[in-house]
C-alpha cells in the first residue's frame, strides 16, 4: 500500500471504527437505564416479582460490565468476502437501529476465518484485515491478501497476523494475563471451537498458549451454548492461588461470568487445602489404593446415629493420628508408608487431603465444613425471618388500631404468618458461580484443568464427580509435571473416566518462550523426555541466556548482584528469581535485605505486582516474566525426583531475558547458556 491509499483507508476505517463507539455508547446509555429502572421499581410486592427484579438487575448488571469492558480494542478485525460481503470482528456483537449488525462477536461463526484462513484455505476471503487501535484512534492496518497464488509452501504456512502478533508478544509484561482475542493463531482456534461433548486433551510445551486458549474456550463455550452451560457454569481448575489470580481479569474482559475458579485445594466447601507436606505423603495419599483404605475406615465405623455424627475430617484426622487405626485401614500400605502419613491431630489440610475427605464424604455425607457453612445460613435466614415476622405483625397491629382491618381475633395469627410468608423477600439465589463453588454435588457444565499433567489419581476422582457428563477440556504438559504421582500418561487416564470419549490436539508454537531460551530449555527436556519434541518459538529477541558459576563461598552475594543488574536491564518490566524449595527460606531472606522492594511469600496480590519477585518453581506453574533470574538450578534438579521437568519449568517463564547463577559449576545439562551479561550479540 502506498503512503497515501494507506492514509485514505484509514481515515476510512476512522470513520467506521467511530461509528461503532456510538453504537457502544448507546448500548451503554441502553443498559444503564433499564438498570435505573429496574432498581427504581417497586421495592414491596409478590414474592415473584422481588424475585424476578433480581434477575433483571443480575442480568442488566452483567450486560454493563460486559459493554464496559470491552472499550479498548473494540474492533480489530474485518473479513472482506469472495461474494462481497464485508464483515468487522470485535470483543462482542454490535447492531445499528434497524437491526443489522456493524460488528460481528469474535465468537460468533462467521468470524471464524479471520483466525483460520491462510492463503492454501482462504475459506471464502479475499482479504483478512487487521486494525490496531489506541483508545478509539485508527492507528495501524495490516492486510492479508488470500487470493493470491504467488505464495511458496512456507509462506502458506506462515502464522497470521503476523505483524500484530509480534507487537503483542514483544509487550512488557503486567503481571496479569491478558486476553488474546484479536491474535488467536489457527492451531489455537481449532482448540476454543472445539465441539463441547467429550474430554478435550490439549497437550503442549510451555507458552505455548495452552491456558490462554483454555480461557478463550470456555468464554466461547458460554457463548456457543450458552442455554445448556449459563445454567450450570464451567469450572476452571488452577495449579494454585497465585496463578488464578494471574489468570482471573481475562474471563470478565471477554465478557463471562458464570465460571468458577478453583485450586483443587478449594475444590470442596468448606474445607481449605494448603497446608505444605512432605512429597512422599502427598504422593501416597494420591495413589488409588487410598480408595479400599477410605471405605474400610468408613466401614469400620460404628452403626447407628453415632456413625452419623463422624464427618469425614473427622474419620482423616483418626486415621492420620492413630497408628493402629491406620494399620487396620490400610494393610496395602508399606510400614515406611503409613509412617508417611502420621500427623498429629489440629493440623491444618493439605491439598491432598481434600481429594481424600471428598472421597469420604460420598460414602458418609457432608463434611463439618459444609454443615457449618448450612448451619449459619440457616441461623442467618431464621434470624431474618423472625425480625420480618416481627415487623408484619407490627403492621397488621397498626392496621387493626387504625380500623383499616377486620379479623376475627381467633384468625389474627395465622393472619399474620400468612402475610408475612407472602411478602417476605425472598434471597436472591445467588449468582451460578457462588451457587456452584458452595456445593459439593454441583455438576458443572463443562470443566477445565489447566496444569492437568499436576493431579494425582484421587483428584481425579474428585474432580470428575463435578461433572458425570464428562465433557471437559484439560490442558497440560507432561514434560513439565512436578510430581510422580501426576499424569503418566494421558490415554492410561482416560480410558479410566471417559472410555471412548477423549482426544487429543496439540499446540506446537510458543508465545513466550524466545527461540535464544527455548534452544536451552531443550537441552533439559531430552534428558526429561528424550521423546519430546520442544515447540518451535514464535520469534527471537537477540538477547542471549546466561549462565554464571560460582564458588560456593561467593554465591550469596554474587546471586544479590546478578539480580540487581538484571533489575536495571529490566527498568519497568517485571524480573522473577527462581528459588529452589530447600533453598526458599534462606535466598529470601538475603534477597529481600538486600533488594528493597522484592516481594516474596504466599500472598498472589504482592507477587504479580512487584517489579521484583522470589519464588519457587511451583509457584511460578503457569507464569511469567519480562525477565527470570535462576538461583543454584544444581538445587532445584536435587530437590526432588522430577528435578529436571522443575528445571524445564524455571527456564521457559521468561518472555526476554533468561540468567544463570550456578552455586558452584553449572549443571552439564546447562552446557548452552553463555558466560556474559545476555548483551545482544
Ligand atoms: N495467539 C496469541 N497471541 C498473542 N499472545 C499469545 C497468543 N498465544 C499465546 N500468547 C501469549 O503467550 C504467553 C504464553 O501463553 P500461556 O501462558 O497460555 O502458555 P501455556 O502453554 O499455558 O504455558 P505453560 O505451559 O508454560 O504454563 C501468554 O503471554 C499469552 O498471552
Amino acid at each position: 500500500m502506498t503512503e497515501s491509499v494507506l492514509q485514505q483507508e484509514m481515515t476510512q476505517e476512522q470513520g467506521y471504527v467511530t461509528r461503532l463507539y456510538e453504537a457502544l455508547d448507546r448500548a451503554r446509555d441502553r443498559a444503564a437505564a433499564e438498570l435505573r429502572q429496574v432498581h427504581g421499581g417497586p421495592t414491596t410486592g409478590t414474592d415473584q416479582a422481588a424475585t424476578e427484579r433480581d434477575s433483571f438487575a443480575r442480568t442488566y448488571g452483567a450486560r454493563t460490565q460486559q459493554l464496559m469492558s470491552v472499550e479498548r480494542g473494540l474492533a480489530f478485525g474485518r473479513l472482506d468476502q469472495v461474494d462481497g460481503d464485508r464483515f468487522y470482528v470485535g470483543r462482542l456483537g454490535l447492531f445499528d437501529d434497524d437491526h443489522d449488525p456493524l460488528l460481528v462477536d469474535w465468537r460468533a461463526p462467521v468470524a471464524q476465518p479471520f483466525y483460520r484462513a491462510t492463503a492454501a484455505h482462504p475459506l471464502g476471503l479475499v482479504r483478512r484485515r487487521h486494525l490496531r487501535l489506541a483508545g478509539r484512534s485508527v492507528v495501524g492496518l495490516d492486510d492479508d491478501v488470500l487470493e493470491l497464488t504467488a505464495l511458496d509452501e512456507a509462506e502458506r504456512h506462515a502464522l497470521v497476523g503476523e505483524a500484530s502478533l509480534l507487537a503483542s508478544l514483544a509487550a512488557s509484561r503486567t503481571g496479569r494475563m491478558s486476553e488474546i482475542v484479536a491474535t488467536i493463531q489457527a492451531e489455537q482456534d481449532a482448540v476454543i471451537r472445539a465441539d463441547l461433548p467429550g474430554v478435550l486433551v490439549v497437550q503442549g510445551g510451555p507458552g505455548t498458549g495452552k491456558t490462554v486458549v483454555a480461557l478463550h474456550r470456555a468464554a466461547y463455550l458460554l457463548y456457543t451454548h450458552r442455554e445448556q452451560l449459563a445454567r450450570r457454569g464451567v469450572l476452571v481448575v488452577g495449579p494454585n492461588p497465585t496463578f488464578l489470580r494471574y489468570i482471573e481479569q481475562v474471563l470478565p474482559s471477554l465478557g463471562e461470568t458464570e465460571v468458577v475458579l478453583s485450586t483443587v485445594g478449594q475444590l470442596l466447601p468448606g474445607v481449605v487445602g494448603g497446608a505444605p507436606e512432605p512429597a512422599e505423603a502427598s504422593r501416597v495419599k494420591g495413589d488409588l489404593r487410598m480408595v479400599a483404605v477410605v471405605a474400610r475406615a468408613v466401614a469400620s465405623l460404628p452403626r447407628g446415629r453415632a456413625r452419623r455424627d463422624l464427618t469425614p475430617e473427622h474419620l482423616l484426622t483418626l486415621l492420620w493420628s492413630s497408628p493402629e487405626r491406620l494399620a487396620a485401614a490400610a494393610p496395602e500400605l508399606s510400614t515406611a508408608e503409613r509412617e508417611a502419613l502420621r500427623r498429629p491431630a489440629g493440623e491444618p489440610w493439605s491439598r491432598a487431603d481434600v481429594a481424600l475427605l471428598d472421597e469420604a464424604a460420598e460414602l458418609i455425607g457432608e463434611t463439618e465444613g459444609a454443615r457449618r457453612q448450612r448451619r449459619q445460613a440457616d441461623a442467618a435466614r431464621a434470624a431474618a425471618h423472625a425480625e420480618h415476622l416481627a415487623y408484619t405483625r407490627e403492621v397488621v397491629h397498626s392496621q387493626l388500631a387504625a380500623d383499616q382491618l377486620t379479623i376475627d381475633p381467633l384468625d389474627v395469627a395465622p393472619f399474620i404468618e400468612l402475610m408475612a410468608e407472602r411478602t417476605e423477600h425472598r434471597e436472591a439465589a445467588g449468582t451460578i458461580a457462588e451457587r456452584a463453588a458452595a456445593d459439593r454435588t454441583w455438576q458443572f457444565g463443562h470443566v477445565i484443568v489447566d496444569e492437568a499433567q499436576e493431579l494425582s489419581p484421587m483428584e481425579w476422582r474428585m474432580l470428575v464427580r463435578r461433572c458425570r457428563r464428562r465433557s471437559m477440556t484439560l490442558v497440560g504438559d507432561l514434560a513439565q509435571s512436578g510430581t510422580d504421582s501426576g499424569v503418566q500418561s494421558w490415554a492410561e487416564l482416560l480410558e479410566q473416566h471417559a472410555p471412548g470419549r477423549w482426544r487429543v490436539a496439540e499446540l506446537t508454537v510458543s508465545y513466550r518462550t524466545p527461540a535464544e531460551i527455548m534452544a536451552v530449555a531443550a537441552d533439559v527436556l531430552a534428558v526429561v523426555d528424550p521423546a519430546a519434541v520442544p515447540p518451535v518459538s514464535a520469534r527471537w529477541t537477540g538477547s542471549v541466556p546466561w549462565g554464571r558459576s560460582v564458588p560456593s563461598e561467593q554465591f550469596g552475594a554474587a546471586l544479590v548482584a546478578a539480580v540487581a543488574e538484571e533489575r536495571e536491564r529490566t527498568g519497568d518490566g517485571r524480573l522473577a528469581v527462581v528459588v529452589p524449595r530447600s533453598r526458599r527460606a534462606e535466598l529470601t531472606a538475603l534477597l529481600t535485605a538486600a533488594l528493597p522492594g522484592a516481594a516474596s511469600g504466599t500472598d498472589p496480590a504482592q507477587l504479580l505486582d512487584a517489579s521484583l519477585a522470589v519464588l519457587d518453581v511451583e509457584q511460578s506453574k503457569g507464569l511469567e516474566f519480562d525477565a527470570v533470574v535462576i538461583a543454584d538450578p544444581g538445587a532445584i534438579l536435587r530437590d526432588s525426583a522430577r528435578g529436571g521437568s522443575d528445571l524445564y519449568v524455571a527456564l521457559t517463564r521468561p518472555t526476554q531475558r533468561l540468567g544463570v547463577v550456578a552455586d558452584g559449576p553449572l549443571p552439564e545439562v546447562l552446557h548452552g547458556l553463555l558466560p556474559g551479561d545476555g548483551t545482544v550479540v
